[in-house]
C-alpha cells in the first residue's frame, strides 16, 4: 500500500494526503506532475536565494585567515581579535531572532532584500575601514545581514520548491555556505600576498549587490501571500514558478491547510506563546532547536577555526602554507556537502544518523590523536632565567606549556627528536615570537630554534589529520546542512517564521558559546579532553536524532506538521522494522495512521 500510495485530493477541505517514502514514490504526485520538466525558474530562484548562504559562509569564513594577517598589520591585541571574530556571530544571533518577526510581517522577499542591502553596506564599510573601530562596525553590520539571511533563505526556498525537489534545493543553500567558506579561504590565501589586506573582508559586496538586484525581480513566496490573504498574487506566483503545470490542486491544498491550521492553533497573541501552547508545533520547535544546538555542540566551528593549529601540529610551520592547507580543509567541507545534496533526496533521517555517528567516531579519533601527542609530549630541558617570573617556568613538558595562552615552546630538532627545549612567555603583540630569548627574533636560518605557539611537535599528527578529514567527510553531508533543511519544513505556516528564527538563533548562540570557550575548555580539560567532551555531546545528539526526528523527505510541507502529533521522541519507536516513514491520511482535518485494512476505505 505504501509503495503504491498517491496523494489524492477530494473536495474543498476533504482530502486524503499520503506521504510516501522517497522522492521516487511521488509524494504530492497528484498535486504536481513530477514527470513534467521542472521549470528553470525554480533553479534561478534557488540560486539567487542561496547567495545569502554564500555570504553567510564567506563572512564567517574569511575572518580566521584575515585575522592572521590583520593582527600584524593593525596591531590587534587578543581582545580586538576576539571582538572582530565573534561580533559578527553575536550580531547574527540577535538578528536571526528578530528576523522571525520581520519575516512574518514583511514577507520572505523583503527580508532577503533587506539582508542583501545590509550585507552590501557592511561590505562597503569593511572595504574602506581606516581603523579597527570601523572594521568592528562593518563586522557587526554583516553579522546582522547573516542572521536574517540564515533564517529566511531556507524558508523561502522550501516554500517555492516542488515537494520532490525541496530537500535538495534547500540543501543547496548549505552548499553555498560551505562554498562561501571555501572561497573565503582561497581569498585568504591569495590576499596574503597583497596589501592592504582588509579589502578581502569587503569582497562580499559583489554577491550581495547581485542578490539585491536579482530579488528586485523575483516573486514573494506564494504560501506567505496566501497567508496574508493576497490570493490573486499567490495564484499568479504559483503559476509562474510551476511553469506549464496545473496549480489548482496545490493552491487549494495550501489554502485549506492555512485555514485548518489557524483553526487548530487559534489566532491572535504572540506567536511564540501560541507555539508553546500547541503540542505538535512545540514538539517541532524542540526538534528544530535541538538539531541546531547539537550541530554546534559537535564543535564544527572549532574544527574550522583551529584547523590551522591542527595542521601546525601536523608539521606545517609556515603561515602561508597553513592558510592554504586550511583552504584544503574547507574544500573538504564543501565537497562533502555536495554528497549531502545528492543523498538528501533518499532519506534524511538515515543520512543524519550515519553522519552523526561518523562525526562522533572522528572526534574520538581526533581526541586519541591529541591524547597520544600529550602522552608523548617532549619534555622541557632548558629553564632560562625568567626576569618577569612568568607562569611558563613551572612546566615540565610541552603539553602544559602550550595550553597556557601566555607561553610557547622553543626547541630545536634533529630528525624527529626534540632537544634544547624551553617554555617561555609569548610576545603579547605577536604570537609568532617569544617575548625574549632565542625564539624572540625568528630568522629563517636552518639552525635557528623553532617557536611553537598553541601546539607541540608530535609524531602522532597523522592520527589527528585523519580525524580532521574524516570529521569533515561525515559532518558535511548530514549534520552540517540537515538542521537547516529540517527546520525549513517542520513548522506549520503560521509558526514558520518564528520557529526558524528561534532555531537559527539557537544555532548562532551555541556557535558563539562553543568557539569562545574552546581555548578555555582546552586549558582546563586539555585538547584531548575537549575533543572527548565533544564526542560525548555528539553521542547525545545521536540519541536525539534517533529518538525524535521523523522522516520528512518527499512530504508536502502542509503534511509534515502531522508527524509531530504523537509524543515527542517516540517517533523512532513507532517503526520497529527500521522503516521510519510515517504515512498519514487526513480526512476532514483528522489524522489517521493507515493500516492495510483501512487503506481501501480511503482509496
Ligand atoms: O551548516 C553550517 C555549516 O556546516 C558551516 O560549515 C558551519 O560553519 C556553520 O556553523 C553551520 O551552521
Amino acid at each position: 500500500f505504501a509503495e503504491k500510495s498517491r496523494r489524492h485530493t477530494v473536495a474543498d477541505g476533504e482530502r486524503s494526503l499520503i506521504g510516501s517514502p522517497s522522492r521516487h514514490s511521488a509524494a504530492g504526485g497528484d498535486l504536481l506532475d513530477q514527470d513534467a520538466p521542472t521549470p528553470v525558474f525554480i533553479y534561478v530562484l534557488a540560486f539567487f536565494s542561496a547567495l545569502g548562504g554564500l555570504l553567510f559562509g564567506y563572512d564567517t569564513g574569511v575572518v580566521s585567515g584575515a585575522m592572521l594577517l590583520l593582527k600584524k598589520e593593525m596591531n590587534l591585541n587578543a581582545l580586538w581579535q576576539e571582538l572582530l571574530v565573534s561580533s559578527t556571530v553575536g550580531a547574527a544571533a540577535l538578528s536571526a531572532l528578530g528576523g522571525g518577526f520581520l519575516n512574518g510581517w514583511l514577507g520572505r522577499r523583503i527580508c532577503i532584500l533587506v539582508s542583501s542591502l545590509v550585507f552590501s553596506i557592511g561590505g562597503i564599510i569593511l572595504s574602506i575601514a581606516p581603523d579597527k573601530v570601523v572594521l568592528l562596525v562593518g563586522r557587526i553590520t554583516v553579522g546582522l545581514g547573516i542572521g536574517i539571511a540564515s533564517m529566511t533563505v531556507p524558508v523561502y526556498i522550501a516554500e517555492v520548491s516542488p515537494p520532490h525537489l525541496r530537500g535538495q534545493l534547500v540543501t543547496i543553500n548549505s552548499l553555498f555556505i560551505t562554498g562561501g567558506q571555501f572561497i573565503a579561504s582561497v581569498v585568504d590565501g591569495a590576499f596574503s600576498y597583497f596589501e592592504p589586506r582588509w579589502y578581502m573582508l569587503g569582497l562580499s559586496t559583489l554577491p550581495a549587490v547581485l542578490q539585491f538586484f536579482g530579488f528586485l525581480f523575483l516573486p514573494e513566496s506564494p504560501r506567505w501571500l496566501l497567508q496574508k490573504g493576497r490570493s490573486q498574487e499567490a495564484r499568479q506566483v504559483l503559476s509562474q514558478i510551476r511553469g506549464n503545470q496545473s496549480i489548482d490542486e496545490e493552491y487549494d491544498a495550501i489554502r485549506t491547510n492555512i485555514e485548518e491550521e489557524e483553526k487548530e492553533a487559534g489566532g491572535g497573541g504572540f506567536i511564540i506563546l501560541r507555539i508553546l501552547g500547541h503540542g505538535p508545533t512545540r514538539r517541532a520547535l524542540i526538534v528544530g532547536c535541538g538539531l541546531q544546538m547539537f550541530q554546534q555542540l559537535s564543535g564544527i566551528n572549532t574544527v574550522m577555526y583551529y584547523s590551522a593549529t591542527i595542521l601546525q601540529m601536523a608539521g606545517v610551520r609556515d603561515d602561508k602554507q597553513a592558510i592554504w592547507l586550511a583552504a584544503a580543509t574547507s574544500a573538504t567541507n564543501f565537497v562533502f556537502t555536495l554528497v549531502g545534496v545528492w543523498l538528501v533526496g533518499e532519506t534524511l533521517v538515515i543520512l543524519l544518523i550515519v553522519s552523526t555517528a561518523g562525526t562522533g567516531f572522528s572526534l574520538t579519533l581526533l581526541a586519541v590523536g591529541f591524547l597520544l601527542s600529550a602522552q608523548n609530549s617532549p619534555p622541557i630541558t632548558l629553564h632560562p632565567v625568567d626576569l618577569q617570573n612568568s607562569t611558563c617556568r613551572q612546566y615540565e613538558s610541552c603539553e602544559f606549556c602550550m595550553l597556557d595562552p601566555n607561553c610557547g615552546f622553543c626547541y630545536r630538532e634533529n630528525g624527529t627528536s626534540v632537544y634544547d627545549s624551553s617554555c617561555v612567555p609569548v610576545n603579547q603583540l605577536s604570537t609568532d615570537h617569544a617575548a625574549w630569548g632565542r625564539c624572540s627574533n625568528q630568522t629563517e636560518a636552518t639552525d635557528s630554534p623553532i617557536w611553537a605557539y598553541n601546539y607541540c611537535p608530535t609524531s602522532y599528527s597523522w592520527v589527528v589529520l585523519m580525524g580532521l578529514i574524516l570529521y569533515l567527510a561525515f559532518f558535511a553531508p548530514g549534520m552540517g546542512p540537515m538542521p537547516w533543511t529540517v527546520n525549513s519544513e517542520i513548522y506549520p505556516l503560521w509558526a514558520r517564521s518564528t520557529g526558524n528564527a528561534c532555531s537559527a538563533g539557537v544555532n548562532w548562540i551555541f556557535n558563539v558559546l562553543v568557539s569562545l570557550t574552546f581555548l578555555h575548555v582546552a586549558e582546563f580539560l586539555t585538547y584531548y579532553g575537549a575533543f572527548f567532551m565533544y564526542t560525548g555531546l555528539v553521542v547525545l545528539g545521536l540519541l536525539f536524532v534517533q529518538g525524535c526526528l521523523p522522516e520528512t523527505q518527499g512530504l508536502q510541507l502542509e503534511d509534515i506538521e502531522n508527524l509531530f502529533t504523537g509524543q515527542l521522541c517516540s517517533c523512532g519507536g513507532s517503526s520497529p522494522n527500521g522503516n521510519r516513514h510515517v504515512h498519514y491520511i487526513r480526512v476532514k482535518g483528522n489524522n489517521y495512521l493507515p493500516s492495510d485494512n483501512d487503506a481501501s476505505d480511503v482509496e
